[in-house]
């Protein structure tokens, strides 16, 4: 009996996630992808295996801007299929950080994620285009929100400079997200705000926020990981060092509706006096 419950517990509530937190070289999209598999097959295959993998932005060119048209991915369909046999093969969700893609001529910053059975189950363009990095120069900025769903865990989509903004995880957790998935290369000098940031967007939506960071330098730009798992109640579940390492943490979701029982910020609030 006592075995049945806990069973039933972990499908429904409790789940292992990896996020690979990995340096990336600037404007080498094949290395990338082979450094990536090694480290995604190593999650894939340790002795506790992971439901979800997390990947960091802009893992197959990283900030290669001025190249960025001839080194996006077509469509994002070699990065896609890629993504999409991983799954399959090791029945793992991918939510698979981001990929610079080309559409139409136009080169969006976009996160595909990839359910168990391999298939693509949503796909974000980051809405903000951070301009401290040119993102606006080189990039076309997505238009619309994304939630998607993982075998009933409901989710929402956030790629780095995103996370300044609390009105789209506002948004995301409105729509019914439990959890925030955050792809980013942010670097230094800005860990405080990183790390802030991401705990007020989990306590103020009262979700969980799974952050992945890159690692290593690119230019001036010097990444310090620090990939975070964030509790709905502002603990951190998981956080990584400045090096690169597989991250990886629990989540039991039932806290999501225990802490939103608790201060039921949802029903107290007023958009009226304020939208
Ligand atoms: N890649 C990004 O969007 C970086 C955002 C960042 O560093 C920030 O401070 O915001």
């Amino acid at each position: 009996m006592n075995q049945v419950s806990t069973q039933t517990l972990h499908l429904q509530d409790c789940w292992r996630i990896a996020l690979i937190q990995c340096d990336i070289v600037l404007g080498k999209p094949k290395v990338n992808r082979a450094n990536l598999e090694l480290a995604m097959e190593q999650a894939a295959t340790a002795a506790e295996k992971p439901d979800i993998i997390l990947l960091p932005e802009l893992w197959n060119t990283g900030y290669a801007l001025t190249e960025i048209g001839a080194l996006a991915d077509p469509e994002g369909r070699d990065s896609r299929k890629w993504l999409s046999s991983f799954a399959r093969r090791h029945a793992i969700h991918v939510v698979g950080g981001s990929i610079a893609e080309i559409r139409e001529g136009q080169v969006y910053n976009t996160m595909p994620v990839i359910n168990r059975s391999g298939e693509e189950v949503a796909s974000y363009s980051k809405i903000h285009l951070f301009r401290l990095m040119e993102e606006e120069k080189y990039l076309q900025p997505g238009e619309r929100s994304v939630t998607f769903e993982l075998d009933g865990l409901q989710a929402g989509a956030a790629i780095c400079y995103d996370i300044r903004f609390p009105e789209l995880a506002r948004r995301l957790a409105l729509q019914g997200a439990k959890l925030l998935f955050v792809a980013a290369e942010w670097p230094h000098p800005r860990l405080n705000h990183w790390r802030m940031l991401l705990a007020a967007r989990a306590i103020e939506n009262q979700m969980y926020v799974v952050a992945c960071n890159r690692t290593g330098k690119s230019g001036s730009d010097a990444f310090f990981g620090h990939s975070l798992i964030i509790d709905p109640w502002g603990e951190i579940v998981a956080e990584g060092g400045e090096g690169e390492e597989i991250v990886t943490g629990s989540i039991d979701l039932s806290l999501v509706d225990q802490v939103r029982r608790q201060i039921p910020v949802f029903a107290d609030r007023r958009p009226r006096c304020y939208e």
